[in-house]
């Protein structure tokens, strides 16, 4: 199956999902689908369960209660979903005797989409040695390992759960580009979990916040960014602009303020703000991001 062959159906429907180790619920009566061909990123801070919904959407885990359909079926022990899957996860483990050229060989048998020549490129690109064995591989080359692998498969269904441990900026961004350069070409659906939301904000379409265990946005990236804007300008103004609105985040610089505030503003609004002294700049996503999972009033701004 493809990803084109299932169209306008979900690539993943989840109702009512939870998940529990002993008295810890990892999640909580979550419910989402996700749509094919689009990028998505899942996001959340250290232990809200992203990784948990990840290993139960790749049949690596069962839930506790709740359904779960992923490419038309249940993942867990369901080889016909999962051919169609790959995890690429920054734990990573690998048959350490094993060089990275069959380690690839045996990535080509296990994934039905893969290409040896994209692989081979993102060999040259990331120079990575062939014919070194993975235990010998650093840190960073291990990762890098994890990205070609999920980049060369083109499962119609990609996560990549912070691939990127020791990767460098350089790679990191290389692997960024190769990703929406080849997503282009080749669509399907990609779910991209990271810490690094300001570097990678950019490439989603789509965005989920996990926060302790349940889904706090869930929500398209540039409806998510259109959410809240910040306004800096003489105190009096901004207060008068953030009026009535929930102000995310709000510091003085004197006589003048700056303020994220969660609402819009039109373009005949604009241009009265501005003759006010008032300027509007876009809020970032981890802004948001950061004021979502903290329920409080102050983040970065
Ligand atoms: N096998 C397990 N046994 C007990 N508790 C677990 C287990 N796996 C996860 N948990 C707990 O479930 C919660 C969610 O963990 P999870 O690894 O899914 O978080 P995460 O969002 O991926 O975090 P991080 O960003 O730090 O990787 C945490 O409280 C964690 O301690």
């Amino acid at each position: 199956m493809t990803a084109t062959a299932i169209d306008a159906e979900p690539i993943v429907s989840v109702r009512g999902l939870s998940k529990r180790f002993g008295d810890v619920t990892a999640l909580d009566d979550i419910s989402f689908t996700i749509e094919p061909d689009k990028i998505y990123g899942l996001l959340g801070r250290n232990g809200a369960g992203k990784t948990t919904l990840m290993q139960i959407l790749t049949g690596q885990d069962t839930q506790t209660s709740g359904d779960i359909t992923v490419l038309g079926g249940t993942p867990f022990e369901n080889a016909r979903v999962l051919r169609n899957i790959c995890f690429i996860k920054e734990s990573q483990t690998y048959v350490d005797d094993l060089r990275v050229k069959h380690v690839l060989t045996a990535a080509g048998h296990l994934m039905p989409g893969w290409d040896r020549e994209f692989a081979d490129r993102l060999l040259d690109d990331f120079q990575l040695p062939l014919c070194r064995k993975v235990k010998k591989l650093s840190r960073g080359m291990k990762s890098t390992l994890g990205v070609i692998i999920g980049l060369a498969a083109r499962a119609p269904l990609t996560l990549f759960d912070e691939p990127y441990l020791g990767l460098d900026a350089v790679a990191r961004h290389l692997f960024y580009d190769r990703l929406l350069a080849d997503y282009a070409e080749h669509p399907r659906t990609i779910v991209l979990s990271t810490h690094l939301i300001d570097e990678v904000s950019n490439l989603l379409e789509h965005v989920i916040v996990v926060d302790r265990g349940r889904i706090v946005v869930d929500d398209g990236a540039d409806a998510l960014r259109s959410r809240a804007v910040v306004a800096t300008g003489p105190a009096e103004a901004v207060d008068a602009f953030a009026a009535g609105a929930r102000v995310l985040h709000r510091e003085s610089l004197g006589s003048h303020a700056r303020a994220t505030v969660e609402r819009t503003a039109t373009e005949p609004e604009h241009a009265r703000l501005r003759a006010a002294g008032i300027e509007l700049e876009p809020v970032s996503l981890q802004d948001l991001v950061i004021a979502t999972t903290t329920g409080a009033r102050e983040i970065t701004a």
